[in-house]
Protein backbone atom coordinates (compact mmCIF):
# COMPACT_ATOMS: atom_id res chain seq x y z
CA UNK A 1 0.00 0.00 0.00
CA UNK A 2 2.70 2.14 0.74
CA UNK A 3 4.24 1.53 -2.30
CA UNK A 4 1.02 2.38 -3.91
CA UNK A 5 1.05 5.79 -2.37
CA UNK A 6 4.81 6.31 -3.11
CA UNK A 7 4.55 5.52 -6.85
CA UNK A 8 1.49 8.01 -6.84
CA UNK A 9 3.23 10.80 -5.34
CA UNK A 10 6.47 10.40 -8.04
CA UNK A 11 4.04 10.53 -11.17
CA UNK A 12 2.49 13.59 -9.37
CA UNK A 13 5.96 15.38 -9.05
CA UNK A 14 6.92 14.23 -12.93
CA UNK A 15 3.64 15.90 -14.11
CA UNK A 16 3.92 19.24 -12.10
CA UNK A 17 7.77 19.42 -13.18
CA UNK A 18 6.24 19.01 -17.12
CA UNK A 19 3.33 21.57 -16.44
CA UNK A 20 5.94 24.25 -15.69
CA UNK A 21 8.25 23.34 -18.25
CA UNK A 22 5.36 24.20 -21.08
CA UNK A 23 4.23 27.27 -19.28
CA UNK A 24 7.90 28.73 -18.27
CA UNK A 25 9.05 29.68 -22.03
CA UNK A 26 6.01 30.60 -22.74
CA UNK A 27 5.94 33.59 -19.80
CA UNK A 28 9.44 34.36 -21.74
CA UNK A 29 8.35 35.00 -25.40
CA UNK A 30 5.91 37.60 -24.17
CA UNK A 31 5.97 41.02 -25.71
CA UNK A 32 7.49 43.90 -23.48
CA UNK A 33 5.00 46.12 -21.81
CA UNK A 34 4.67 49.11 -23.84
CA UNK A 35 7.04 52.57 -22.81
CA UNK A 36 5.14 54.61 -20.13
CA UNK A 37 3.77 57.58 -21.11
CA UNK A 38 6.40 59.99 -19.52
CA UNK A 39 9.25 57.80 -21.66
CA UNK A 40 7.24 58.31 -25.14
CA UNK A 41 7.18 62.29 -23.81
CA UNK A 42 11.17 63.00 -23.15
CA UNK A 43 12.07 60.58 -26.74
CA UNK A 44 10.09 63.14 -28.58
CA UNK A 45 11.45 65.98 -26.94
CA UNK A 46 15.02 64.50 -28.20
CA UNK A 47 13.27 63.98 -31.40
CA UNK A 48 13.01 67.79 -31.64
CA UNK A 49 16.65 68.36 -30.92
CA UNK A 50 17.26 66.31 -34.13
CA UNK A 51 17.96 62.30 -32.82
CA UNK A 52 19.82 59.99 -34.52
CA UNK A 53 18.36 58.19 -37.15
CA UNK A 54 17.62 54.76 -35.62
CA UNK A 55 15.89 56.11 -32.71
CA UNK A 56 13.41 57.48 -34.90
CA UNK A 57 13.00 54.81 -37.16
CA UNK A 58 12.22 52.36 -33.87
CA UNK A 59 9.55 54.76 -32.57
CA UNK A 60 8.10 54.66 -36.18
CA UNK A 61 8.08 50.61 -35.50
CA UNK A 62 6.85 50.52 -32.40
CA UNK A 63 4.19 52.76 -33.51
CA UNK A 64 3.93 54.57 -30.19
CA UNK A 65 5.73 57.82 -30.53
CA UNK A 66 4.31 60.38 -32.99
CA UNK A 67 6.94 62.05 -35.05
CA UNK A 68 8.10 65.77 -34.40
CA UNK A 69 6.92 67.83 -37.12
CA UNK A 70 10.41 69.10 -38.63
CA UNK A 71 11.87 72.20 -37.33
CA UNK A 72 12.01 74.93 -40.57
CA UNK A 73 14.55 77.45 -39.92
CA UNK A 74 14.15 80.83 -41.19
CA UNK A 75 17.60 82.18 -41.84
CA UNK A 76 18.29 85.50 -39.95
CA UNK A 77 19.77 88.25 -42.84
CA UNK A 78 22.99 87.98 -42.80
CA UNK A 79 25.60 91.18 -42.58
CA UNK A 80 28.75 91.36 -44.26
CA UNK A 81 31.48 92.67 -42.14
CA UNK A 82 33.74 94.89 -43.92
CA UNK A 83 37.19 94.95 -43.78
CA UNK A 84 39.13 97.40 -42.02
CA UNK A 85 40.03 100.23 -43.60
CA UNK A 86 44.24 100.45 -42.18
CA UNK A 87 46.66 99.43 -44.59
CA UNK A 88 44.52 98.61 -47.24
CA UNK A 89 46.53 100.30 -49.70
CA UNK A 90 49.43 98.28 -48.61
CA UNK A 91 47.89 95.25 -48.64
CA UNK A 92 46.72 95.80 -52.71
CA UNK A 93 50.13 96.53 -53.46
CA UNK A 94 50.29 93.76 -56.22
CA UNK A 95 46.93 95.47 -57.83
CA UNK A 96 49.10 97.75 -59.36
CA UNK A 97 51.35 95.82 -60.89
CA UNK A 98 50.59 97.45 -64.32
CA UNK A 99 51.83 100.35 -63.00
CA UNK A 100 54.65 99.04 -61.06
CA UNK A 101 55.99 97.56 -64.35
CA UNK A 102 56.70 100.92 -65.49
CA UNK A 103 57.80 102.97 -62.40
CA UNK A 104 59.35 99.70 -60.33
CA UNK A 105 61.06 98.10 -63.51
CA UNK A 106 61.25 101.20 -66.05
CA UNK A 107 62.29 103.92 -63.93
CA UNK A 108 64.21 101.79 -61.52
CA UNK A 109 66.13 100.64 -64.57
CA UNK A 110 66.61 103.47 -65.77
CA UNK A 111 68.33 105.10 -62.63
CA UNK A 112 70.40 102.47 -61.96
CA UNK A 113 72.54 102.66 -65.65
CA UNK A 114 76.43 103.15 -65.16
CA UNK A 115 76.20 106.86 -66.58
CA UNK A 116 73.14 109.71 -66.05
CA UNK A 117 73.92 111.02 -68.94
CA UNK A 118 71.12 113.36 -71.08
CA UNK A 119 70.03 110.68 -73.07
CA UNK A 120 68.80 108.94 -69.37
CA UNK A 121 67.45 111.67 -68.22
CA UNK A 122 65.53 112.46 -71.37
CA UNK A 123 64.38 108.64 -71.33
CA UNK A 124 62.92 109.42 -67.57
CA UNK A 125 61.00 111.97 -68.52
CA UNK A 126 59.67 110.02 -70.79
CA UNK A 127 58.90 107.29 -68.99
CA UNK A 128 56.62 109.70 -66.32
CA UNK A 129 54.93 111.37 -69.20
CA UNK A 130 54.21 107.90 -70.33
CA UNK A 131 52.51 107.13 -67.40
CA UNK A 132 50.46 109.98 -67.23
CA UNK A 133 52.41 112.18 -64.32
CA UNK A 134 51.82 115.34 -66.66
CA UNK A 135 53.97 117.50 -68.57
CA UNK A 136 54.51 119.80 -65.98
CA UNK A 137 54.70 117.41 -63.07
CA UNK A 138 57.40 115.99 -64.53
CA UNK A 139 59.53 118.42 -65.69
CA UNK A 140 59.61 119.66 -62.18
CA UNK A 141 59.89 116.39 -60.89
CA UNK A 142 63.40 115.52 -62.68
CA UNK A 143 64.59 118.93 -62.63
CA UNK A 144 64.84 118.31 -58.38
CA UNK A 145 65.64 114.56 -58.96
CA UNK A 146 68.68 115.96 -61.26
CA UNK A 147 69.60 118.81 -59.11
CA UNK A 148 69.62 116.70 -55.54
CA UNK A 149 71.61 114.17 -57.37
CA UNK A 150 74.56 116.50 -58.75
CA UNK A 151 74.13 118.22 -54.97
CA UNK A 152 74.58 114.64 -52.84
CA UNK A 153 77.08 113.22 -55.37
CA UNK A 154 74.44 110.63 -55.48
CA UNK A 155 75.37 107.55 -57.54
CA UNK A 156 74.16 103.81 -56.47
CA UNK A 157 71.10 102.66 -57.70
CA UNK A 158 69.92 102.21 -54.21
CA UNK A 159 70.13 105.94 -53.63
CA UNK A 160 68.88 107.48 -56.60
CA UNK A 161 65.53 105.42 -55.82
CA UNK A 162 65.39 106.53 -52.31
CA UNK A 163 65.32 110.20 -54.14
CA UNK A 164 62.84 109.27 -56.25
CA UNK A 165 60.60 107.92 -54.31
CA UNK A 166 61.34 111.17 -52.00
CA UNK A 167 60.68 113.44 -55.47
CA UNK A 168 57.25 111.71 -56.09
CA UNK A 169 55.62 111.76 -52.81
CA UNK A 170 56.57 115.28 -52.57
CA UNK A 171 54.78 115.90 -56.20
CA UNK A 172 51.76 114.29 -54.44
CA UNK A 173 51.59 116.72 -51.69
CA UNK A 174 51.67 115.04 -48.50
CA UNK A 175 50.37 117.85 -46.66
CA UNK A 176 46.78 118.16 -48.06
CA UNK A 177 44.13 116.79 -45.51
CA UNK A 178 42.63 114.13 -47.31
CA UNK A 179 39.74 113.06 -44.87
CA UNK A 180 36.64 112.61 -45.38
CA UNK A 181 34.01 115.05 -43.09
CA UNK A 182 31.78 112.09 -42.51
CA UNK A 183 30.92 112.87 -38.70
CA UNK A 184 27.80 113.98 -37.51
CA UNK A 185 27.51 117.64 -36.00
CA UNK A 186 25.13 120.22 -34.66
CA UNK A 187 23.16 117.16 -34.12
CA UNK A 188 22.44 116.60 -37.84
CA UNK A 189 24.07 113.55 -40.40
CA UNK A 190 26.90 114.68 -42.33
CA UNK A 191 25.82 114.88 -45.79
CA UNK A 192 28.12 113.58 -49.20
CA UNK A 193 27.30 114.09 -52.41
CA UNK A 194 29.07 111.69 -54.86
CA UNK A 195 29.46 112.86 -58.65
CA UNK A 196 30.67 111.75 -62.08
CA UNK A 197 30.40 111.07 -65.62
CA UNK A 198 28.93 107.40 -66.69
CA UNK A 199 30.74 104.44 -66.10
CA UNK A 200 33.19 106.24 -63.96
CA UNK A 201 32.26 103.74 -60.72
CA UNK A 202 30.02 106.03 -58.80
CA UNK A 203 27.77 103.71 -57.74
CA UNK A 204 30.34 101.24 -56.93
CA UNK A 205 32.56 103.84 -55.25
CA UNK A 206 29.01 105.20 -53.20
CA UNK A 207 28.54 101.17 -52.03
CA UNK A 208 32.26 100.67 -51.42
CA UNK A 209 32.26 104.26 -48.79
CA UNK A 210 29.60 103.15 -47.47
CA UNK A 211 30.99 99.42 -46.19
CA UNK A 212 33.99 101.41 -45.15
CA UNK A 213 32.31 103.97 -43.19
CA UNK A 214 30.57 100.81 -41.74
CA UNK A 215 33.56 99.43 -40.74
CA UNK A 216 34.59 102.29 -38.84
CA UNK A 217 31.40 101.77 -36.80
CA UNK A 218 29.01 104.57 -38.48
CA UNK A 219 25.51 104.30 -39.58
CA UNK A 220 24.75 104.84 -43.17
CA UNK A 221 21.65 105.48 -44.94
CA UNK A 222 22.60 105.71 -48.95
CA UNK A 223 20.36 108.22 -51.60
CA UNK A 224 19.24 106.73 -55.18
CA UNK A 225 19.51 109.85 -56.65
CA UNK A 226 20.75 108.42 -60.08
CA UNK A 227 17.60 108.35 -61.26
CA UNK A 228 18.56 108.33 -64.72
CA UNK A 229 20.11 104.42 -64.89
CA UNK A 230 17.11 102.36 -63.60
CA UNK A 231 19.34 99.97 -62.47
CA UNK A 232 21.35 101.87 -60.77
CA UNK A 233 19.40 101.97 -57.66
CA UNK A 234 18.89 98.23 -57.36
CA UNK A 235 22.37 98.06 -57.66
CA UNK A 236 22.99 100.58 -54.69
CA UNK A 237 20.04 99.10 -52.77
CA UNK A 238 22.43 95.67 -53.14
CA UNK A 239 25.61 97.47 -51.64
CA UNK A 240 23.62 99.33 -48.97
CA UNK A 241 21.78 95.46 -47.74
CA UNK A 242 24.88 94.40 -47.41
CA UNK A 243 26.05 96.16 -44.75
CA UNK A 244 22.58 97.17 -42.98
CA UNK A 245 22.27 100.84 -44.93
CA UNK A 246 18.53 101.62 -45.47
CA UNK A 247 18.87 103.34 -49.01
CA UNK A 248 16.42 105.89 -49.98
CA UNK A 249 14.59 105.68 -53.47
CA UNK A 250 12.45 107.34 -55.43
CA UNK A 251 10.30 105.96 -58.59
CA UNK A 252 11.01 105.61 -61.56
CA UNK A 253 12.91 108.49 -63.96
CA UNK A 254 11.94 110.58 -60.17
CA UNK A 255 13.71 114.20 -60.04
CA UNK A 256 16.94 113.14 -58.74
CA UNK A 257 16.70 116.75 -56.43
CA UNK A 258 13.66 115.29 -54.60
CA UNK A 259 15.02 111.88 -54.26
CA UNK A 260 18.51 113.43 -52.37
CA UNK A 261 16.09 115.78 -50.68
CA UNK A 262 14.39 113.14 -49.27
CA UNK A 263 17.34 110.76 -48.30
CA UNK A 264 19.07 113.53 -46.17
CA UNK A 265 15.18 114.47 -44.25
CA UNK A 266 15.35 110.12 -43.60
CA UNK A 267 18.76 110.34 -42.60
CA UNK A 268 18.11 113.35 -40.30
CA UNK A 269 14.70 111.79 -39.03
CA UNK A 270 16.67 108.24 -38.17
CA UNK A 271 19.40 109.67 -36.49
CA UNK A 272 22.26 108.33 -38.95
CA UNK A 273 26.04 109.69 -38.92
CA UNK A 274 26.29 109.87 -42.80
CA UNK A 275 24.27 110.23 -45.88
CA UNK A 276 25.87 109.02 -48.89
CA UNK A 277 23.73 110.45 -52.47
CA UNK A 278 24.85 108.97 -55.79
CA UNK A 279 24.38 110.89 -58.54
CA UNK A 280 23.71 110.39 -62.49
CA UNK A 281 26.32 111.14 -65.10
CA UNK A 282 25.03 110.88 -68.28
CA UNK A 283 21.68 112.98 -69.65
CA UNK A 284 20.72 113.88 -72.77
CA UNK A 285 23.72 116.85 -73.04
CA UNK A 286 26.66 118.34 -70.97
CA UNK A 287 24.51 121.30 -69.97
CA UNK A 288 21.39 119.20 -68.81
CA UNK A 289 23.45 117.49 -66.70
CA UNK A 290 25.07 120.30 -64.84
CA UNK A 291 22.31 121.74 -64.69
CA UNK A 292 20.61 118.95 -62.64
CA UNK A 293 23.68 118.58 -60.33
CA UNK A 294 23.52 122.19 -59.07
CA UNK A 295 20.02 121.84 -58.80
CA UNK A 296 20.38 118.64 -56.64
CA UNK A 297 22.85 120.56 -54.76
CA UNK A 298 20.87 123.50 -53.65
CA UNK A 299 17.87 121.34 -53.09
CA UNK A 300 19.71 119.29 -50.44
CA UNK A 301 21.61 122.48 -49.21
CA UNK A 302 17.80 123.45 -48.54
CA UNK A 303 18.52 120.72 -45.09
CA UNK A 304 22.27 122.48 -44.56
CA UNK A 305 25.40 122.71 -46.02
CA UNK A 306 26.65 119.45 -48.45
CA UNK A 307 30.14 118.00 -46.09
CA UNK A 308 31.71 116.56 -48.83
CA UNK A 309 31.27 116.58 -52.87
CA UNK A 310 33.20 113.75 -54.42
CA UNK A 311 34.70 113.44 -57.59
CA UNK A 312 34.86 109.79 -58.84
CA UNK A 313 36.91 110.04 -61.80
CA UNK A 314 38.20 106.72 -64.08
CA UNK A 315 42.09 106.40 -63.97
CA UNK A 316 42.14 104.81 -67.33
CA UNK A 317 40.81 107.52 -69.08
CA UNK A 318 43.73 109.16 -68.55
CA UNK A 319 44.17 113.20 -69.30
CA UNK A 320 40.83 113.01 -71.64
CA UNK A 321 39.08 112.46 -67.95
CA UNK A 322 40.48 115.56 -66.70
CA UNK A 323 39.60 117.94 -68.76
CA UNK A 324 35.64 116.06 -67.92
CA UNK A 325 36.17 116.22 -64.79
CA UNK A 326 36.97 120.17 -64.54
CA UNK A 327 33.46 120.84 -65.85
CA UNK A 328 32.29 119.43 -62.12
CA UNK A 329 34.59 121.38 -60.61
CA UNK A 330 32.84 124.39 -61.76
CA UNK A 331 29.40 123.32 -61.09
CA UNK A 332 29.68 121.82 -57.65
CA UNK A 333 32.11 122.79 -54.47
CA UNK A 334 34.36 119.19 -55.26
CA UNK A 335 35.93 118.40 -52.12
CA UNK A 336 37.82 115.54 -53.02
CA UNK A 337 38.85 113.43 -55.70
CA UNK A 338 38.34 108.97 -55.99
CA UNK A 339 40.35 107.55 -58.42
CA UNK A 340 38.88 104.12 -59.63
CA UNK A 341 40.24 101.53 -61.24
CA UNK A 342 43.83 102.50 -61.01
CA UNK A 343 44.24 98.40 -61.21
CA UNK A 344 43.14 98.69 -64.71
CA UNK A 345 46.17 100.81 -65.89
CA UNK A 346 49.68 101.44 -66.10
CA UNK A 347 49.50 105.01 -65.46
CA UNK A 348 49.53 105.05 -62.20
CA UNK A 349 51.29 108.83 -62.31
CA UNK A 350 47.56 109.96 -63.04
CA UNK A 351 47.61 110.25 -59.55
CA UNK A 352 50.03 113.49 -59.45
CA UNK A 353 48.42 114.94 -62.58
CA UNK A 354 44.95 114.97 -60.87
CA UNK A 355 45.75 116.77 -58.04
CA UNK A 356 47.74 119.35 -59.59
CA UNK A 357 45.09 120.13 -62.65
CA UNK A 358 42.42 119.77 -60.33
CA UNK A 359 43.93 121.00 -56.91
CA UNK A 360 41.77 118.92 -55.35
CA UNK A 361 43.00 115.93 -52.75
CA UNK A 362 42.74 112.51 -54.11
CA UNK A 363 41.06 110.95 -51.10
CA UNK A 364 40.65 107.37 -52.16
CA UNK A 365 41.73 104.96 -54.62
CA UNK A 366 39.81 101.76 -56.42
CA UNK A 367 41.80 99.20 -57.19
CA UNK A 368 39.31 96.54 -58.06
CA UNK A 369 35.56 95.38 -57.98
CA UNK A 370 35.89 93.46 -55.21
CA UNK A 371 33.80 95.31 -52.58
CA UNK A 372 36.60 96.64 -50.05
CA UNK A 373 39.13 97.22 -52.96
CA UNK A 374 39.06 100.80 -51.92
CA UNK A 375 41.97 102.40 -49.68
CA UNK A 376 42.43 105.92 -48.11
CA UNK A 377 45.07 106.82 -50.33
CA UNK A 378 48.01 107.84 -48.87
CA UNK A 379 51.26 109.18 -50.71
CA UNK A 380 54.09 107.57 -49.28
CA UNK A 381 52.18 103.81 -49.06
CA UNK A 382 50.98 104.57 -52.68
CA UNK A 383 54.69 105.29 -54.42
CA UNK A 384 56.27 102.55 -52.28
CA UNK A 385 53.65 100.55 -54.00
CA UNK A 386 54.30 101.76 -57.32
CA UNK A 387 58.53 101.54 -57.39
CA UNK A 388 57.53 98.16 -55.80
CA UNK A 389 59.92 98.91 -52.62
CA UNK A 390 59.29 99.02 -49.42
CA UNK A 391 58.89 101.75 -46.73
CA UNK A 392 61.93 100.99 -44.60
CA UNK A 393 64.04 102.14 -48.25
CA UNK A 394 62.16 105.10 -48.34
CA UNK A 395 62.71 106.23 -44.43
CA UNK A 396 66.20 105.11 -44.07
N1 LIG B 1 38.64 97.18 -62.03
C1 LIG B 1 37.88 98.05 -61.38
N2 LIG B 1 36.59 98.23 -61.75
C2 LIG B 1 35.85 99.14 -61.07
C3 LIG B 1 36.39 99.93 -60.02
N3 LIG B 1 35.39 100.75 -59.58
C4 LIG B 1 34.29 100.49 -60.32
N4 LIG B 1 34.55 99.52 -61.23
C5 LIG B 1 33.65 98.95 -62.23
O1 LIG B 1 33.22 99.96 -63.13
C6 LIG B 1 31.94 99.65 -63.67
C7 LIG B 1 31.03 100.86 -63.63
O2 LIG B 1 30.73 101.15 -62.29
P1 LIG B 1 29.39 101.90 -61.83
O3 LIG B 1 29.51 102.09 -60.36
O4 LIG B 1 28.17 101.24 -62.34
O5 LIG B 1 29.55 103.30 -62.58
P2 LIG B 1 28.64 104.61 -62.49
O6 LIG B 1 29.58 105.75 -62.53
O7 LIG B 1 27.73 104.54 -61.34
O8 LIG B 1 27.85 104.53 -63.85
P3 LIG B 1 26.44 105.29 -64.26
O9 LIG B 1 25.42 104.88 -63.24
O10 LIG B 1 26.15 104.77 -65.63
O11 LIG B 1 26.69 106.75 -64.24
C8 LIG B 1 31.44 98.47 -62.86
O12 LIG B 1 31.62 97.31 -63.61
C9 LIG B 1 32.36 98.45 -61.64
O13 LIG B 1 32.52 97.16 -61.09
C10 LIG B 1 37.78 99.72 -59.66
O14 LIG B 1 38.37 100.36 -58.79
N5 LIG B 1 38.46 98.78 -60.38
Amino acid sequence: MTDYLLIALVLLGVLVLGALGLVVPRLRRRPEPPLPTTEVDTRAEEDLAGPPVEAAESDLSTGVLVEAPPVVEVPAPVLEIPEPTAGRLVRLRTRLSRSQTVFGKGLLGLLSREHLDEDTWEEIEDSLITADVGVDATREIVDRLRERTRVLGTRTAGELQVLLAAELVNALDPTLDRSLRTARKDGVPAVLMVVGVNGAGKTTTCGKIARVLVADGRSVLLGAADTFRAAAADQLETWGSRVGAETVRGPEAADPASVAFDAVRRGIDSGVDTVLIDTAGRLQNKVGLMDELGKVKRVVEKHGPIDETILILDATTGQNGLEQARVFTEVVNVTGVVLTKLDGTAKGGIVIAVQRKLGIPVKLVGLGEGPDDLAPFDPAQFVDALLGTEPAARDA
